[in-house]
Parts: structure tokens; sequence; C-alpha cells
């Protein structure tokens, strides 16, 4: 086969790539495919140098990739994210979005380097969203029981080890079921997310709030000691009683009941504070309702 056929079949190649795939020659580009990638414009790319096109951390991790195959690797892998901020000749081009690749490097006997990149976008987005559903109660949007035991367990066993303090609350939607049986289960279900809602709202960065059962949620507190876990109590408390839902024949109101507990002792673990917790909120609820119950020290 002559040079020339060589060469057309080279390019026919790369042409049928759907995924786009780069020629380097010592980091510079010598040939790209017409892949279906808006940005990828062979003649914007061709004769530009690695440096020239990405940001210096991506840099660094396909200057190890080379240095790796030019010391023997036969292939390597690397997966990667091109966000348009930080990329500016890849944004005038047409990378609009933050994509992820997959790519896949190998070193030719001519000592060019073949890299091919899948894009993976679509999958990470897929992944994201299961991993967020599998975290999350779908109804409030705040994360589920299973999620918050490992939390839990964390937490406390930190606030032990660094003889720090950390309190949890187990808060109830007082007379849900009443809720439900005179206004109707969507109402009981605006109940519930409104509550999340308003105690979202209050939440410093480093809580932690999950949907534990039916009309019960848990809020985690770290580096919050029995003093400072009864104020925010208090406060969410306040925060509940007054909310209000429109509903046909005035506005519905509802309040929650909460029961504290703090880790005090070594002997404190995630169990233990949520028995504890469980115990103060059967006294808040016996005692009225829309109570907060701590512990006495
Ligand atoms: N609207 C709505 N109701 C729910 C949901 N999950 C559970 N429930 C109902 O919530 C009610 C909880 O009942 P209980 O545990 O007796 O609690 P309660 O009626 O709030 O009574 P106290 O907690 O003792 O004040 C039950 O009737 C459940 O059917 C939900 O997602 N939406």
């Amino acid at each position: 086969m002559s040079t020339d056929a060589y060469e057309a079949r080279c390019q026919a190649l790369l042409n049928a790539c759907q995924d786009p795939v780069f020629i380097l020659d010592n980091e510079t580009i010598v040939a790209v495919s017409a892949a279906e990638q808006s940005w990828c414009q062979s003649e914007a790319l061709v004769g530009r140098s690695l440096e020239e096109l990405f940001a210096k951390d991506l840099l660094a991790h396909f200057r190890q990739v080379l240095k790796q195959l030019a010391e023997g690797e036969d292939v390597m892998e690397l997966e990667y994210q091109l966000r348009p901020e930080h990329l500016p000749v890849l944004r005038e081009l047409g990378l609009s979005e933050p994509c992820w690749y997959q790519s896949r490097w190998v070193m030719s006997e001519q000592g060019e380097v073949i890299w091919t990149a899948r894009d993976m976008t679509a999958q990470k987005h897929l992944e994201r969203k299961l991993s967020h559903q599998a975290q999350r109660d779908p109804l409030t949007g705040a994360y589920n029981r299973r999620t918050l035991i490992p939390v839990l367990e964390m937490a406390t066993a930190q606030a032990l080890r660094y003889d720090g303090a950390t309190s949890i609350l187990l808060i109830d939607v007082d007379d849900l079921s009443g809720i439900n049986d005179r206004y109707g289960w969507d109402a009981g279900d605006q109940v519930l997310q409104q509550t999340v809602m308003v105690l979202h709202a209050l939440k410093r960065t480093s809580d932690f709030l999950a949907r534990y059962a039916d009309d019960q949620l848990v809020f985690v507190l770290p580096e919050t000691n029995h003093e400072q876990g009864l104020l925010a109590a208090e406060r969410m408390r306040a925060a509940v009683e007054n909310l209000e839902l429109p509903y046909s024949t005035g506005n519905l109101r509802w309040t929650v009941s909460i029961g504290l507990a703090s880790a005090i002792n070594l002997e404190d673990d995630a169990a233990a504070l949520m028995r504890r917790a469980r115990e103060n909120l059967l006294v808040a609820q016996q005692s009225g309702r829309n109570r907060v119950e701590g512990e006495a020290l």
C-alpha cells in the first residue's frame, strides 16, 4: 500500500470513531478525529500543544501518563473532567458544559501517542442522580435512615475521640395520623415537607438532617453540647409552631415534640444516643407534646 493510501486509511479510521481521538507528537496534537463533540475541531486543534489547551492540573496528569508510556507502559487509562471555565481555548471552540472523559493512551512504535477519550458525562450525571436518590427520602429530600446511621456513628466517635460533644435531636411531628384523617394524606405530606424545609433553613453546614421514620426526623449536631443542643431544639420547635399551610377551612398548623441526647461519656455510642433521644421524646410527648425534652445532667 502506498503512503498516501495508508494515510487515507488512517484518516478514515479516525473519522469513523465516535469518541475523540488525538494523536500526539511530543505533546503537540498532529491529528484529531472528527468526533461528535463540538469542540473537537481538527483545524483548530492540530498544531496546538497540550500546554496551550489545558490547565496546569490537567496538564500535570497528562504528562504523568506520557511519562509512564515513555517508560514502557503499554496502555494507560485516565479519567478526567474538562471544565470550560478553566479552558479558554476549548470554551471558544464550543465546550460549554463540564464533561467527563474516560481516556486510554498508547504509544506507537514511532513514538507518537494515540489518546482516545470516551465521553462519560451522561453516565456521571445518572450515577450522581442514582446516588442522590439512594441517599434521600423521596418525599422530603432529607437524607434517609440508611444514610443516617454511619453519619451518626462517625459523629459520636469523633466527639469522644477529641473530647468534644455531639448532640442529636429526635423530632416527631405531633398527631400526623390525625392531620391525615382530618385534612387528607396530601396535607400530611405537605406538613412533612414544610417541616423539613424549615429545619433545613436552621441547619449549620456540619449538621445532618434525616427522615428516620414515618413522622420522625433526626438532626445530628456535631460539636454541640447539651445546653447548645437544647437551644437549637427550642429554636426548631418554635419555627415549626409558626408554620402554616393554607387550607379551605382555615390555615393548618402543627407542632413537633423533640427528644435531645448529647454524647457525654465514653459509653455513648450511636445506639445509646438514639435510645436516650427516644426516651426523652417519649417524656416530651407524655408531657403534652410541642415540647423539647433533654436529659437531666
Ligand atoms: N401524609 C403522610 N403520612 C404518613 C407518611 N408516612 C407515614 N405516615 C402516617 O403518619 C402517621 C404516624 O402515626 P403515629 O406514629 O401514630 O404518629 P402521630 O399520629 O403523629 O402521633 P404522635 O407521633 O404520637 O403525635 C401514620 O398514620 C402513618 O400512616 C407520609 O409519608 N405521608
